[in-house]
Order: structure tokens, then C-alpha cells, then sequence
């Protein structure tokens, strides 16, 4: 197939209630979209780019003045726009690991995490996961010292969930860092599921560092993100350039090596922007949305043989269930087999769910009104009840 440029509408978000465990934070806000469209030339955030010639400076648009203002949000000294929470993974290992470096992160951590490690030359070192499905403070602890036995060294760095995208669960970040800054290992804090949904505190929480992604969870167009420091490795990540041209002695002022200079420009980081007096406001709401989470997350237990595979009750809206014993059942005699699942949410106006999965799969129920909590709460139960499963 060619690619002719034409575009049709997203009928995802257009026409039905979106369940999709990965796109619920990401959805832009009405001002977003407006800052999109004024803000969609190439280089248009840099028509009041004055000295000092670098992104985190321009004050009109309100760049600089949002970096300071979500470093504050977040409780944290210094913070950077960045394309995606990966580049902000990637700034921070870049800096810290050196080849050959043990390097902690989880059982639960992202592929991402994993790459950044493995572009610094550094060897990934996981913290096992307990039966809960949860990281410890006492598992890092014991994996800390195992680490530092075997390759006699620490650990320059360690990165840890707040929330993990496997099951949704909120860790033990204190208990963590305060495992990790007894060795006086760094701690990253991957906010993917956090920053920008619920409250994040970077000083209650101990944490040097915190990234968050924009697409996922701050409102924000793709790819867009946040790197947060402490005052302690602010001057090392954000460190600026030194080289100079050997032959035109050409120097390049204070561009920052890990951020190449600049990152953000146009859509991305105005539509970050754009969101975020809308982000601050949501994250306050955050008990409403676990509220959602919850009555959703009943309705399909209350499907025998539906079980929640995270935390219970929830704490969080994104959330593993394994309806092998329910919803697969129906499949294996059906004549859809298992895309029947889909195909009747599809019919009650919900997506989100991959089609053909029945066995264990993910949603999430960020930002749905009560209303639409109710109807996707109800259709699951339905679909239960018109296939012959019980519903307690
Ligand atoms: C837990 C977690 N961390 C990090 C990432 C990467 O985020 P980004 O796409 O902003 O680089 C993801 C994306 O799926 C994720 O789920």
C-alpha cells in the first residue's frame, strides 16, 4: 500500500470509551490541541529564542518558566523536557554508568530502563519481585549487598517503578531508597504511571531522580517526557558541553550534552505545556480515579472465576486480570473464538482491549466519567451473563 498523506479520523477516541492499558493519560487536552495546531511549524518555539541560546531559556513561549514550575510540582530542583521518559533513562545512565558497571533495576522494570543500561556499557542486576508482586525495600536491600559481593562494586545507579506497567502496583519507593542510599546508590524513580495521573512527591519519596512520560501520563503529544534531578546530580546530568573545534576554536556555549543541546521543540513541547495547569488539577482528583478503577475491577471479579492479578482493592487504574477460568471459556467454544470478547465490547461502544485476548490482559480506566465507569462496569457483567457465566 502506498502512503498517500491522507489521514482519517481516530475513531478510537472519537467513538468509543478507550480501555487501552498504554493510551489512557496520554489523551490531549482541549488546550493542548489548540497549542498543537498554533505551535505546529518545525522550529516555532525558537521565533524568542534570545541569549542564552538554549530551550529550557525561551520565556515566550512560557518554556523556561514551565521548567521551573514543574521541577516545583514535583518536588525536585531541576527538571528537563525530554522526547519520551526512555531519553530521560538514557540521560541519567549516560552520565552515571560507566562500561562493565553492575547496574539495579527490578523485576517489574521496563525494556527501556534495560536499553539505557545496556548503551552505557552497564549490566543489568534485578530485584526480584516478592509474592505480592511487589518490590521491597528488604528485596533491595539483599540484592544490594548480593551485587556489590559478586562484582566488588557499587552499583552506580538503580531504578525503580512507582507504579509498574505489568501490574499496576505502587512499590515501596521509601523503603527502596532508603535500602539503596545506604550505599550511596542514586535512585531513579521511572514515574511512567505516576507523574501526571496521581500525586508525586520527589522529597517525601527520597528520590534523586524522576522521569515521567508526557504521551502517557501528562496530556502530552508523543514523543515528549520530563527528567527531574536533585540539586546533589543536577550539575551531572544537565552537565554543559566542553569541547571545542581544534581546528576553529569554535566553543558552543551551554548546550547540554545529555539533552543535545535542545529536545522539545513545537508540538510536543507546547502541548506539554498547554496541558499541565490541566495535569496539576487531575492529579488531585486522583481518589476519584481509583474510585472508577475499583468499580470496574469488582464488577469483573464478580465474574466466577475472574481473578484480580493486582493489588486488591485497587490503588491504581491500571490493572491485570485473568479471566481464564471466565471469558476464555466462552472462547474455546465459540464460533468467534476469542475475538468475541472484543467484538461485544466493540458492540457496547467500548475499546481498548486486545482483540483475540481472553486470558490475561490489561486496562485501564483513567480519566472515565462515573458514567461511562458504570456502563463499561455493567457491560462486562453483561457479557458475562449473556454467555452463560454467573455473576455474583
Ligand atoms: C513503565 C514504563 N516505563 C517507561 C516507558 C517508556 O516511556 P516513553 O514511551 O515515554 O519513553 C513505558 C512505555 O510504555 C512504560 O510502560
Amino acid at each position: 500500500m502506498k502512503c498517500t498523506g491522507s489521514i482519517d479520523t481516530r475513531e478510537v477516541e472519537e467513538l468509543y470509551i478507550n480501555i487501552d492499558p498504554i493510551q489512557a493519560g496520554g489523551r490531549l487536552t482541549n488546550e493542548a490541541q489548540k497549542a498543537v495546531i498554533a505551535y505546529s511549524d518545525g522550529y516555532s518555539v525558537c521565533d524568542n529564542c534570545l541569549k542564552p541560546f538554549r530551550l529550557d531559556y525561551i520565556r515566550k513561549p512560557p518554556i523556561a518558566e514551565f521548567h521551573e514550575d514543574c521541577a516545583k510540582w514535583l518536588n525536585m530542583d531541576q527538571l528537563r523536557v525530554v522526547p519520551g521518559a526512555r531519553r530521560g533513562f538514557q540521560a541519567v545512565a549516560s552520565s552515571l554508568v560507566q562500561k562493565g558497571d553492575p547496574v539495579i533495576l527490578t523485576a517489574l522494570s521496563h525494556y527501556t530502563e534495560f536499553v539505557s543500561v545496556e548503551q552505557s556499557g552497564g549490566i543489568p542486576c534485578e530485584i526480584p519481585k516478592d509474592e505480592n508482586n511487589h518490590i521491597t525495600g528488604d528485596n533491595a536491600a539483599e540484592r544490594i549487598e548480593e551485587v556489590i559481593a559478586k562484582f566488588g562494586k557499587t552499583p552506580p545507579l538503580l531504578y525503580v517503578e512507582h507504579v509498574d506497567y505489568q501490574y499496576g502496583n505502587i512499590h515501596d519507593i521509601k523503603g527502596i531508597v532508603k535500602a539503596a542510599h545506604q550505599y550511596d546508590i542514586p535512585v531513579l524513580l521511572n514515574g511512567a504511571y505516576s507523574v501526571g495521573v496521581m500525586p508525586v512527591d520527589g522529597k517525601a519519596l527520597g528520590v534523586d531522580f524522576i522521569v515521567g512520560s508526557g504521551h502517557k501520563s501528562m496530556a502530552a503529544p508523543a514523543p515528549s517526557g520530563v527528567l527531574a534531578a536533585n540539586e546533589e546530580y543536577a550539575d551531572v546530568v544537565f552537565r554543559t558541553i566542553t569541547a571545542k573545534g581544534d581546528v576553529t576554536g569554535r566553543t558552543f556555549g551551554i548546550k547540554e550534552v545529555e539533552m543535545m543541546g535542545c529536545t522539545l521543540m513545537g508540538v510536543t513541547v507546547m502541548g506539554l505545556i498547554a496541558s499541565f495547569p490541566e495535569v496539576q488539577k487531575r492529579v488531585t482528583e486522583w481518589d476519584r480515579e481509583v474510585e472508577h478503577s475499583r468499580i470496574i475491577t469488582d464488577a469483573l471479579t464478580s465474574i466466577e472465576g475472574t481473578v484480580c492479578q493486582s493489588d486488591s482493592p485497587r490503588e491504581h487504574t491500571l490493572t491485570r486480570i485473568n479471566t481464564i477460568e471466565s471469558f476464555d471459556k466462552v472462547a474455546q467454544n465459540h464460533k468467534k473464538r476469542g475475538y468475541f470478547f472484543s467484538s461485544e465490547l466493540k458492540k457496547r461502544g467500548i475499546t481498548g482491549v486486545i482483540p483475540g485476548s481472553t486470558r490475561v490482559w490489561k486496562y485501564n480506566t483513567y480519566g472515565l466519567t462515573r458514567k461511562q465507569t458504570d456502563h463499561v462496569a455493567a457491560s462486562f457483567r453483561e457479557i458475562a451473563e449473556d454467555n452463560c457465566l454467573s455473576v455474583i
